[in-house]
């Protein structure tokens, strides 16, 4: 027996805000693990590369969008049947081009009314988040 534990896997995550607080979400598409389920746009890290480089990557593969600022918001750590992930989640304020569709998922910017089902780890961000773009 081995107590040797799996590092976990670097993912890179945007969240795309506009200024009056809409962010954009996508669904996962078939044939992936939480297939249907809502998350940020985003992708895994990829040997080689920094984060954000991985983040301005997934941004042009899967929307089409060039990323042109980026503030890092928070790191959290899930452990899915399928994967340990570790998500490093930016906020994404400033952008070039419009999001297209290019690997068949849909998306659409979300305000205050909430989608649903998003993934589990992502779930607890969305409260952090409001705090966030509807100050009081
Ligand atoms: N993009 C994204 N991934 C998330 C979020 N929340 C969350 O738990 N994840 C998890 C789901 C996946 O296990 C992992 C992302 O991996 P992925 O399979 O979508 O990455 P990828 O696009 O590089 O896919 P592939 O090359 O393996 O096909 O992170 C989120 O809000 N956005």
């Amino acid at each position: 027996m081995t107590s040797e534990k799996k590092a976990p896997i670097d993912v890179a995550v945007g969240i795309l805000m506009k200024e009056n607080g809409d962010v954009l979400l996508a669904q996962r598409p078939a044939g992936k693990p939480y297939e249907g389920y809502w998350e940020f746009p985003g992708g895994k890290v990829e040997t080689g590369e920094t984060v954000e480089e991985a983040l301005k990557r997934e941004f042009m593969e899967e929307l089409g969008i060039t990323v042109l600022n980026k503030d890092p918001w928070c790191c959290v750590e899930h452990v899915y049947p399928h994967a340990h992930v570790r998500l490093h989640f930016f906020i994404i304020r400033r952008w070039a081009g419009y999001p297209q569709s290019r690997e068949s998922q849909s998306f659409g910017w979300q305000g205050a009314i909430h989608v649903e089902p998003l993934l589990p780890a992502t779930i607890p961000l969305i409260r952090w988040l409001d705090a966030l773009r509807y100050p009081r």
